[in-house]
């Protein structure tokens, strides 16, 4: 059962006031906030077996090492990934995005094409141009529509056989649009390309299932998801992850060393060099664990419902426009005529609201909208009615104090 007021109790941080005010914490597309059990796991880690994992011969290492590959194991199921070798976990998306970029270095040839959608953050634009640098591919752009959805129509005319890669995000930061992925992977193919999808949005309010989406590659963070700061996963299929170079040399992810040569570990650990985020990857088991036992299905409606009634409120007041109208997670991107997001966001803060200002590091989106930035409410299943009014009347004395 649903019950908000228990669900509330799990984060402590939301009992914060800032500037005097009862903290409204709205920015969930940035992070999300942390559960008590998933702090508690932080501390229980370095409070009772804090030790380096793998080859240990100590019960600590052992005990560390065990904890570790069961959060592995965990984010396998969640994902519905074949093997708990496919899951590689590192720093976050950021990295895992670089790990394929700079494993197709040696793949791609002069003329190879790559497709990018145009509602892509930065991590999912950049390390492809740095990958066109390096090899002579050239990178394609879906174009976006008014209403924040993708030019599928021009998608499947972009498509062709020097098509190697496919890139998109699975909902889009800036806006919350949620991309057809299934459409785009299964155009893909039938060109051979790979498809990689940035779930770093998505991860909040679905539980991906990536046979299913049959997708080639698939990476997240942890702290979108309840979880910690600086882990993430790179889901890539067996077969594509032995086919990528390591990503860094050192410790973990090698078989033998000699000076004339080195033989590589076989994966996950070929991709894992040098000491991990233990603790990391052991809370973002946990919080796997947390946001299963609230349930996604209810998670979904409490953010369509939170969705609608701040759409609904928000869209009453007058010079107050909203970008991104098509189908989307619980992300409110808006602006008030003639006011810069900026100090929009800078006022909400005084009144307690914390959202995200700015290009959301999504500047080509904001480009298409020729404005700076927006102001970003982006809710979660934590958040509340009054909440939402909260943040339209505090938008209100904004637009007042600012007009
Ligand atoms: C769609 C998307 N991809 C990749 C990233 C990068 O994730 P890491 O920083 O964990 O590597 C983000 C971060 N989201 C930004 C961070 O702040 N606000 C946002 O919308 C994102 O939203």
């Amino acid at each position: 059962m649903f019950s908000i007021d228990k669900i509330r109790a799990d984060f402590p941080i939301l009992n914060r006031e800032i500037h005097g005010k009862k903290l409204v914490y709205l920015d969930n597309g940035a992070t999300s906030q942390t559960p008590q059990v998933v702090i508690d796991a932080i501390v229980d880690y370095y409070s009772n077996y804090n030790a380096n994992i793998h080859r240990g011969v100590h019960t600590l290492s052992q005990e560390a090492t065990d904890k570790y590959e069961e959060a592995r194991i965990k984010i396998q199921k969640h994902f519905n990934a074949k093997h708990s070798y496919e899951i590689i976990l590192t720093s976050g998306t950021t990295h895992s995005i670089n790990i394929v970029a700079s494993g197709f270095v040696s793949l791609l040839k002069e003329g190879d094409e790559i497709i990018v959608s145009s509602l892509e953050h930065h991590s999912n634009i950049v390390p492809w141009q740095m990958l066109c640098e390096k090899t002579g591919a050239v990178l394609k752009v879906i174009p976006m529509d008014e209403d924040g959805s993708l030019r599928m129509d021009i998608y499947h005319e972009l498509l062709n056989s020097k098509t190697k890669l496919v890139f998109c995000n699975h909902v889009s930061n800036a806006l919350g649009t949620i991309n057809p992925i299934e459409e785009i992977v299964h155009a893909a193919h039938k060109f051979g390309a790979y498809v990689l999808i940035d779930g770093a949005q998505a991860v909040p309010h679905i539980k991906p299932d990536v046979q299913d989406l049959d997708v080639d590659f698939y990476v997240a963070s942890a702290h979108k998801m309840c979880g910690p700061t600086g882990v993430g996963l790179l889901y890539g299929k067996e077969e594509l992850l032995n086919m990528l170079p390591p990503y860094q040399g050192g410790g973990e992810m090698i078989e033998t060393v000699t000076f004339e040569k080195t033989t590589y570990a076989g994966l996950p650990h070929k991709f894992e060099a040098g000491t991990p985020n233990i603790c990391g990857g052991i809370a973002f088991g946990v919080a796997v664990d947390y946001m299963n036992s609230i349930g996604f299905d209810a998670i979904t409606k409490q953010e369509n419902e939170l969705l609608a009634y701040g759409t609904q409120e928000l869209e009453k007041i007058e010079g107050l426009k909203i970008y991104g109208t098509t189908n989307k997670t619980s992300v409110i991107s808006f602006n008030l005529e003639g006011i810069h997001p900026y100090d929009v966001g800078s006022i909400l803060d005084k009144l307690g609201v914390a959202v995200r200002t700015g290009h959301h590091c999504a500047q080509p989106i904001m480009n298409f909208y020729c404005i700076p930035g927006t102001v970003r409410a982006s809710f979660t299943f934590y958040n509340t009615k009054e909440e939402v009014d909260v943040l339209v009347n505090a938008v209100k004395k904004a637009k007042m104090m600012l007009s």
